[in-house]
């Protein structure tokens, strides 16, 4: 190929353009042809480049309406590949050309340019790289020959090309270099453990998090076999299917338990990949893990709570189902026996209102761990909610051995519980159920259990009972009464009788007890005794005993406008007595009143004002500031501190009729009474007799100063109306009077 000299000083420029640092290749195109222009003054050139997708953009352009094409983007595998002398230009890499300018490329892609620039002759130099065209160089002529430049605009395109290539070359490396680096630097800085193995597993690279989660240096880890990692907790066959994985599908992913150097055996989880070469031949492995200790101790942590009781530790409901399911399989499996117990404290509810929740939780804590000291490590203790608490005993010979089991329990509830400074007596009443004797699953095992503990409630509390089909009607008929009950307020089924008290100094009745009894539908009038024990555990004796309160306050002002100046003695349950809703609820009934709050007695039980002396004191000294009178009830038959006594503002003892029953026949009942009624007055108390019956009674406490009397003998308990009635009557010989004389 001879060049002009003058094409040749332009080919050196030309060389050196390109040869010097391009950044891109828009900027070696564009000047190429800002040279070439200059050099041979042509109308228009024009370079573009062709894409994978077979896009011609024109990234180089000068001369006439250059900025117009500048960055047209023709489609090869269409316009430019239908033309022949294009495709031949691409094909076999020689220029071509189109006499008729581009507008013979029929494309409307050149519609901007205007006409004159349309149809000027363009010849078209491929620009190719390793024997590829990788673009053209278009050179518009116009009518002027071209020929005569054709060997500087080959050997330019050729140039251009190489150039290219080289640009293409080094963008390339420099790609690959910061794609290594950047790899280098995601190895070293990953958070996971990464080890790169050869083919036998021997270990070529590891990275610092892998020396970190492993406790082996990196030295330490090169050249080692990730078998060092071993914990022993999975078997040959883990092994084995892992690597059929890898060998299969190349890759293995999950959960494993491995040793670190120190011997600690941890979980992680952990992903091999096999990796190939391009002829698909195991180049390496690479393994990549985390350690999921963390993780798996929060799974563990919520697992537990899932499935645990937070208060006492114990199983809950959810985990004694599983247990208890578990216990039947086995029990089929091995024609066993099971015993369910049904454990209930006595009264929680009473000790919960009376000492607050934060007793209440304390006390459930020490009865979970007093029931924990019967039982064996074995057996199922579980907290269903509540004072609420079941066992499942297995391995036993004989139903006996159950008994003794939960007699054990019965007698170490005999020992005190201490909460913070207070000593507390708790019981509990315990049901027996057994497998498959009672019931073969679990929910009818646990209803058995839990119908027995009703039973043995019933029979007194602190005791065991054994589930006994004849239960199963009782405890359907307690449903149903808790059913009725809880309609009863609602349904004005509760009735208010009155039972008078007759000084013994007057004569003349100065008092009664409001005794309330249910007036129940089907049944008739129904005895506190059957309801109020129901209602206590049930929580309902609060808004019946409110019932009460109102009810008994707004008869004695009912006696008062008839002109009975007399007191209603009210009966207060342990379970009322909760310091703020009483206090309260005493004002709401005294205000809006005709009469003095000396009228109102609250008769309280002995053990109740014991039980929690401060606070108990507190409420009380509450009740007796707005005027309200108080007495202890069946006095007597609890256990009570003289000296506490002293400090609370108490106006009168009832004597409980247990004692005045046999005050007749039994010296010491009547020696008691005596103590009581000394002790009563030397602290400046009033004092009355409960339950008399006889003549021979009466007389008796008249003797030893006692101040009032109630008890058949001097009148029943009766419905309002017949009280008011036996008020107004004419009055009959005063007690007093007839017996004194
Ligand atoms: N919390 C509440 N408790 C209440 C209320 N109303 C009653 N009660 C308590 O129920 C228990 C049984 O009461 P009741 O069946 O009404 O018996 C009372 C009297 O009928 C009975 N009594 C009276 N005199 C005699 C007698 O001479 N002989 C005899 N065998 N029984 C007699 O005693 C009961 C009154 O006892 P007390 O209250 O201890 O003074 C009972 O414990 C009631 O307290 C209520 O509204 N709320």
């Amino acid at each position: 190929m001879k060049l002009e000299p003058i094409d040749m000083a332009a080919l050196l420029d030309i060389h050196d353009i390109l040869m010097t640092w391009n950044t891109d290749e828009s900027s070696v195109l564009q000047k190429l042809c800002d040279k070439l222009l200059a050099s041979l003054h042509a109308p228009l050139i024009w370079g573009g480049l062709i894409n994978q997708d077979h896009k011609l953009t024109v990234f180089g352009a000068a001369g006439n309406e250059a900025d117009r094409i500048k960055g047209l983007v023709l489609d090869c595998s269409d316009t430019l590949a239908n033309h022949p002398a294009i495709k031949d230009c691409i094909d076999t890499l020689t220029p071509a050309s189109l006499p008729g300018g581009l507008i013979e490329l029929n494309s409307r892609l050149f519609e901007n340019l205007s006409p004159d620039v349309r149809t000027l002759q363009t010849d078209l130099y491929p620009l190719t790289l390793e024997n590829r065209c990788m673009g053209v160089l278009a050179v518009a002529t116009g009518n002027r020959q071209n020929s005569k430049h054709h060997s500087l605009l080959q050997l330019a395109a050729q140039h251009a090309g190489f150039a290219l290539g080289m640009l293409r070359n080094f963008v390339a490396k420099e790609h690959a270099q910061s794609s290594l680096k950047l790899a280098a630097a995601v190895f070293d800085h990953s958070l996971e453990g990464i080890f790169i193995t050869d083919t036998t597993g021997s270990i070529l690279a590891a990275n610092d998090a892998a020396s970190r989660i492993t406790g082996y240096k990196p030295e330490e880890l090169i050249g080692q076999n990730p078998r060092i990692f071993k914990s022993g907790r999975h078997g040959q066959d883990f092994y084995q299917a892992l690597w059929h994985s890898v060998h299969r599908h190349k890759q293995w992913e999950g959960e494993i338990w491995n040793k670190r150097k120190n011997g600690e055996i941890f979980p992680e989880w952990l992903s091999i990949s096999a990796i190939l070469d391009e002829h698909t031949q195991l180049q390496n492995y690479i393994c990549i893990f985390i350690d999921i200790s963390k993780q798996k101790e929060a799974e563990a942590r919520l697992n537990y709570l899932a499935y645990h009781d937070k208060l006492t530790g114990l199983p809950n409901r959810d985990l004694f189902h599983d247990r208890l399911n578990a216990s039947i399989l086995r029990a089929k499996r091995n024609q066993t026996d099971i015993a369910v117990l049904f454990i209930d404290i006595d009264h929680f509810k009473y000790i919960n209102d009376t000492f607050g929740h934060a007793k209440g939780d304390l006390l459930l804590q020490k009865v979970a761990n007093k029931l924990k000291s019967c039982l064996r490590e074995n057996d199922t203790l579980a907290r269903m909610g509540g004072d609420e608490f079941t066992v499942i005993l297995e391995d036993f010979a004989f139903q006996t051995d159950v008994e003794i089991t939960a007699g054990r329990i019965l007698k170490a509830f005999s020992q005190p519980v201490y909460l913070d400074n207070s000593e507390l007596y708790v019981s509990v009443s315990i049901g027996i159920s057994f497998f498959p004797e009672d019931a073969n699953n679990p929910s009818m095992l646990m209803k058995h259990a839990d119908t027995a503990m009703y039973s043995a409630k019933n029979n007194g509390r602190k005791c065991l009972h054994f589930f006994h089909s004849t239960m199963e009607n009782y405890s359907i008929q307690r449903i149903e009464m808790e059913r009725q009950l809880r309609h009863a307020l609602d349904n004005h089924e509760f009735r208010l009788f009155y039972q008078p008290q007759f000084n013994l100094e007057t004569g003349a009745i100065d008092g009664a007890e409001a005794l309330i009894r249910w007036q129940h539908p089907q049944k008739g009038l129904i005895a506190p005794d059957e309801f109020i024990p129901m209602a206590e555990d049930t929580g309902m004796i609060v808004p019946i005993g409110e019932w009460v309160l109102k009810q008994a306050w707004a008869e004695c002002q009912n006696w008062h406008r008839a002109g009975h100046a007399l007191r209603v003695g009210v009966n207060l349950s342990a379970h009322q007595f909760n310091h703020a809703q009483l206090t309260d609820l005493a004002s709401m009934v005294l205000s809006d009143t005709i009469i003095d709050a000396s009228f109102l007695e609250l008769e309280l039980t002995e053990s109740l004002v014991m039980r929690q002396a401060e606070d108990t004191l507190t409420a009380l000294n509450a009740l007796k500031k707005s005027g309200i009178r108080l007495a202890i009830d069946d006095f007597g038959t609890g256990y009570s501190s003289l000296s506490y006594l002293k400090q609370f503002p108490i106006d009168r003892l009832k004597i409980d009729r247990s004692f005045v029953g046999d005050l007749a026949n039994n010296p010491n009942d009547a020696a008691i009474v005596v103590a009581i009624i000394a002790m009563a007055h030397c602290m400046g108390l009033e004092v009355i007799a409960e339950g008399v019956e006889t003549e021979e009674q009466l007389k008796f406490l008249r003797m030893h100063d006692c101040n009032q009397v109630q008890g058949y003998l001097t009148g029943k308990p009766l419905p309002a109306n017949e009280f008011l009635a036996l008020l107004s009557a004419k009055p009959e010989p005063a007690i007093g009077e007839v017996h004194r004389s």
